[in-house]
């Protein structure tokens, strides 16, 4: 179809449909209808390049500091970027997101049903990070919003940091560090030990519990894990079957969990109390996972020997002098003062190496499921994804219909799609929402609104999305 007919198509469209050109509206449908879809550099030169907008409609708001291949990567599809280097507060986030069609965060930004609700475009959000307990995925998955995250691209960079701080805690590294920097000479070997031969205990023993074992044997540690599923062990790694056997014969003992009710507070004054007299404490899962006052009391007794801890219950917005401190957990001053303790920012996954492979990954899956639909990868969404059309495949249009998971959409579906050809179909289920995906040929402009208006009186229907 040549570049005047599309016009014209758009044309139509927008008298059909009332709308002015240009506008950007609350209905995928409508704005794809405002475009002249462009053949634009595409993940394959034979594809077609499906955009549901015409490319500078797309908005995108990326917030804390996401990498720039990230922002390469929605540039060079053509879209908008509002970049931030750290989060937003909440009633700006909750102005700034009604706009846009794609968000993409880390761990800071939270995204609950109250902020979601405001968002009457978005589609999709992007974690650029591996947790995804910042954003409520049912809640999203109710409003038809995929949400997608990088589940390994920082795993090495967390399980490094471990190692590292294993050895620091071990040998009181960071305390002679900041008695040299403030001139005191202290050289001491009282109650520091080589790591080889201890026995290092790892909580969750999923990509960055796994990465560490490996990398915690090559030292000469002695490694056992507690998971709650029953996972191969790698090298000469040890399952052990209960959380307090694991505390019990631990002399290292890291979390790798993510952030769930079951988490909370995982170690706690009992739990504490079940570990060996002179056990270290590494925590660089989620905040909550450790019971911060508790920890203090067990250091305080000289039963945990040191602590790291890489993230916390509150953090701050973003970087600063003064952002850490008993106004965000009350307990900051009582835990810096004391000897052996590690703090570091949330930086386990901060590495050049890891955020530039996350900016790639998320960016590359948002960008494909913008395009094409493609949910594959999507952490609460059915994953559903058809191969890409054509570049012959001229008056094929791709339905992308979310929908309540109850009996009888399928059949009310088929009905409407089944006066046309319909090429290839793919559907999946999760939970209380399904989505279906479908190339249907030979449609001209007539069958395109009367698709998307037949759909769109569906009671089953969440969001409804034509790619052209
Ligand atoms: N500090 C940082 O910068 C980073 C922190 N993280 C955090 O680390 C967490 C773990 O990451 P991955 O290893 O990639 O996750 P993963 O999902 O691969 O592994 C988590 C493991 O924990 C286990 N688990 C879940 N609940 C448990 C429970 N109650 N008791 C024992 N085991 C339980 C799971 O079965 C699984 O094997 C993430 O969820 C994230 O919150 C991840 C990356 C960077
Ligand atoms: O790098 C970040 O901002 C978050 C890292 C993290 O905690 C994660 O990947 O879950």
């Amino acid at each position: 179809m040549s570049a005047l007919d599309m016009n014209n198509l758009q044309n139509s469209f927008q008298q059909a449909l009332n709308v002015s050109p240009g506008a950007v509206s609350t209905s995928p449908t409508q704005s794809f209808m405002n475009t002249i879809p462009k053949r634009l550099e595409n993940f394959n030169s034979n594809q077609k390049a499906l955009k549901p907008f015409s490319t500078g409609d797309i908005k995108i708001l990326l917030l804390e500091n996401v990498n720039q291949t990230a922002i390469d990567i929605f540039k060079n599809q053509g879209y908008q970027v509002d970049f931030y280097k750290s989060s937003l507060p909440e009633a700006e986030l909750a102005e700034k997101i009604k706009d846009v069609h794609a968000i993409g965060i880390r761990s800071k930004t939270q995204l609950t049903e109250k902020i979601l609700q405001q968002a009457k475009n978005l589609v999709v959000v992007g974690c650029f990070c591996i947790g995804t307990n910042q954003v409520d995925l049912a809640a999203a998955a109710r409003l038809g919003i995929a949400v997608f995250n990088s589940p390994f691209s920082n795993s090495r960079s967390v399980a490094e940091l471990v190692i590292a701080e294993i050895i620091i805690l071990a040998r009181q590294v960071g305390d002679r560090s900041i008695e040299l920097h403030t001139g005191t000479w202290n050289k001491v070997s009282a109650k520091c030990w080589e790591v080889r031969g201890k026995t290092l205990g790892i909580i969750g023993y999923g990509h960055i519990g796994a990465q560490l074992s490996v990398l915690a044997e090559s030292m000469g540690l002695h490694v056992i894990y507690y998971d709650i599923v029953t996972i191969m062990s790698l090298g000469t790694a040890k399952q052990v079957s209960t959380l307090d056997e694991l505390l019990n014969n631990s002399d290292f003992v890291t979390l790798h969990v993510p952030e769930t009710p079951e988490t909370k507070n995982i170690l706690s004054a009992p739990q504490f109390a079940a570990m060996k007299h002179g056990a270290y404490v590494i925590n660089a899962s989620r905040g909550t996972v450790v019971d911060i006052p508790a920890l203090i009391q067990a250091m305080k007794v000289g039963k945990v020997a040191g602590a790291a801890l890489d993230v916390y219950p509150q953090e701050p917005a973003k970087n600063g002098s003064g952002a850490f401190s008993n106004e965000l957990n009350k307990w900051t001053s009582e835990l810096v003062s004391l000897p052996n303790v590690l703090l570091t920012p949330h930086i386990g996954g901060s590495t050049e190496e890891a955020q530039s492979s996350i900016g790639i990954e998320v960016s590359t899956a948002l960008s494909k499921y913008i395009n094409e639909g493609n949910s594959t990868g999507s952490v609460n969404f059915p994953e559903v994804s058809l191969r890409a059309l054509k570049l012959d495949q001229e008056n094929t249009v791709r339905v992308l219909y979310i929908h309540k998971n109850v009996p009888g959409v399928l059949k009310t579906v088929n009905n409407i799609l089944s006066d046309h050809n319909i090429e290839k179909q793919f559907s999946d289920s999760n939970g209380e929402i399904a989505y279906l995906m479908a190339d249907i040929s030979s449609v001209n402009q007539d069958d395109i609104k009367l698709i998307y208006d037949q759909l769109n009186e569906t009671t089953e229907k969440i969001r409804i999305r034509l790619l052209y």
